[in-house]
């Protein structure tokens, strides 16, 4: 059985304590490894290793020499796209038409968008006139924030753990790496990636293990952290800025979302229907982005719902070798009861179930796994606990409205502020719309469409600071301002 260590210093190690727990595959509920788990001491170590590597050859690389390995990383990810996809796949149960289009190319993009960007990258400057006439010139200069924690969720594993671990060592940081404990394989593989790229030992680190009392937690109350990066729950959030207070650590944050998409009957109703489908059905409902929240001008609420429940009555749910899945499982059979845990709710909260609301029938080894059906509601009050809580799973509630300024209202009203998706061919709506929304990504007849330079992250409940392009850099970096007097 595949067994699966931590990364420490260059090194796959196991844990001292013999501690181990299952990795299992979701879409047939069986057993496909052992991964190690992380004690204190791991944990210590590999935080050791990361702030000695800060003072070793790493940290003397000049930036040209530091985003030419960077370029290799990407590159061995390439090289090994295959296995890196079958990992990704095995752990998520996702398919590979998605991870192969999703996945697996943003790993290895994450690495060379920030080295570009990186070198592109201008510090401020000002001249500041003195009494004396002579003048003082003022500049800045970005240096490493020094170890840094990245705490990844499980479902989009490899993406959203380089969209950290990217940035964080273009920027001159060393990182230790705490996957979700349902998705170790890719963080792991990628640490033979970082030797045969030639990355020194102590840079990329990783630890395996749960949050409480667990890798997660020892790592982000950790004294020599100098700073952590996590995206999850809305919950695990607020305990890691509890727990991490003492040591005054910046945080950045990617949570939770309740997404809305707005459609307006002006809109194109074949994109609007096809990018709904993906926004509330992709990865099985498993991304922070994806739309909860369906509000329809009523003028096209019918013929909406009828495509849409069309559309997801076509999904195919399957193998993620299938060439014809288009839907995987959910990640796991806790995260399967609570999904069931909110289909029971909203028909006891009075919906209309228009398709879905159960589990389906899989055929073989499929039938061990954490399969739902993609689901649709309707009739549902605005103050429903399907309506107000994140779900994460492959479903959506669709209600009518009848003027803009009710379908902003209803949009808004909740306490995350992640996405919105707009579906409109008036380009004054599409700006007037934008422009009230609370959210930090509105996506205007599209969904998903990332340009890796823009500011990413959310309002409210959704997260704390941005990171993608120079945002990524204001978090990764510590600016010293140097003053020189003329
Ligand atoms: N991107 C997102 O917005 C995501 C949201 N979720 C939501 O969160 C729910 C729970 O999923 P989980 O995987 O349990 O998410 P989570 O937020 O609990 O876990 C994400 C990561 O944080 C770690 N973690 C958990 N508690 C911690 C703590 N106290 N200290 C340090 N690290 C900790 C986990 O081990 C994992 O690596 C899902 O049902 C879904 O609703 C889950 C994953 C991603
Ligand atoms: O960075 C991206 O493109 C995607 C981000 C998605 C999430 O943060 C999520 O689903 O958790």
């Amino acid at each position: 059985m595949n067994e699966i260590k931590h990364f420490i210093n260059g090194e796959f190690v196991g844990s001292g304590s013999g501690k181990t727990f299952p990795n299992v595959n979701p879409a047939t509920g069986k057993q496909i490894g052992i991964v190690h788990e992380a004690g204190m001491d791991e944990v210590d170590r590999a935080v050791k290793a990361a702030r000695a590597a800060l003072k070793g050859p790493w940290g003397r690389l000049s930036v040209a020499e530091r985003m030419a390995l960077l370029h290799k990383v990407a590159d061995g990810i390439n090289a090994r796209f295959d296995e890196f996809l079958e990992a990704e796949c095995l752990d998520t149960g996702k398919p590979k038409s998605l991870a192969s289009h999703v996945d697996i190319p943003r790993g290895a993009a994450n690495f060379k968008i920030f080295a570009d960007l990186m070198k592109n990258v201008p510090t401020e400057s000002f001249m500041l006139d003195t009494p004396d006439g002579q003048g003082a010139l003022n500049y800045g200069v970005r240096k490493p924030k020094g170890v840094i924690a990245v705490v990844s969720p499980w479902n989009l594993p490899l993406l959203l753990m380089t969209w950290k671990v990217g940035p964080a060592l273009a920027c001159g940081n060393t990182v230790v790496v705490k996957p979700s404990e349902e998705t170790p394989r890719t963080t792991t593989l990628l640490g033979e990636v970082m030797n045969d790229a030639g990355i020194p030992p102590g840079v990329y680190n990783v630890v395996h293990g749960f949050g409480p009392d667990s890798a997660g937690a020892f790592l982000t109350t950790h004294p020599d952290v100098d700073g952590i990066t996590f995206t999850g729950e809305t919950r695990t959030g607020a305990a890691i800025v509890k727990a991490s207070a003492d040591e005054i650590r910046h945080v950045s944050f990617e949570l939770g979302g309740k997404n809305p998409a707005l459609v307006f009957a002006d809109c194109d109703m074949d994109k609007a229907v096809e990018g709904t489908l993906r926004s509330a059905f992709a990865n099985c409902g498993q991304v922070c982005l994806g739309t909860e929240r369906v509000y329809v001008e009523r003028p096209i609420f019918d013929e909406f719902l009828r495509r849409l429940k069309a559309g997801a009555e076509q999904m195919q749910l399957g193998a993620w070798d299938d060439a014809c899945t288009s839907m995987g499982p959910l990640i796991s059979r806790e995260h399967l009861d609570k999904v069931l845990s909110y289909y029971k709710r909203a028909v006891e909260e009075g919906a209309t179930v228009v398709t879905g609301g159960g589990t389906p029938d899989m055929p073989g080894e499929l039938a061990g796994g954490s399969w739902v059906q993609p689901t649709i509601w309707t009739g549902l009050s605005e103050e429903a606990r399907v309506v107000k809580e994140e779900i994460f799973g492959p479903c959506c509630h669709v209600q009518p409205f009848d003027s803009e300024d009710e379908a902003i209202r209803m949009a808004n009203d909740t306490k995350y502020g992640l996405a919105a998706a707009v579906w409109t061919e008036n380009l004054g709506r599409a700006h007037r719309v934008a422009d009230q929304l609370e959210a930090g990504i509105i996506w205007v007849n599209s969904w998903f469409l990332r340009d890796l330079r823009t500011a990413f992250g959310g309002m409210k409940h959704s997260g704390i600071g941005r990171e993608g392009g120079v945002h990524s850099l204001e978090f990764y970096t510590e600016i010293k301002n140097v003053c020189i007097k003329l």
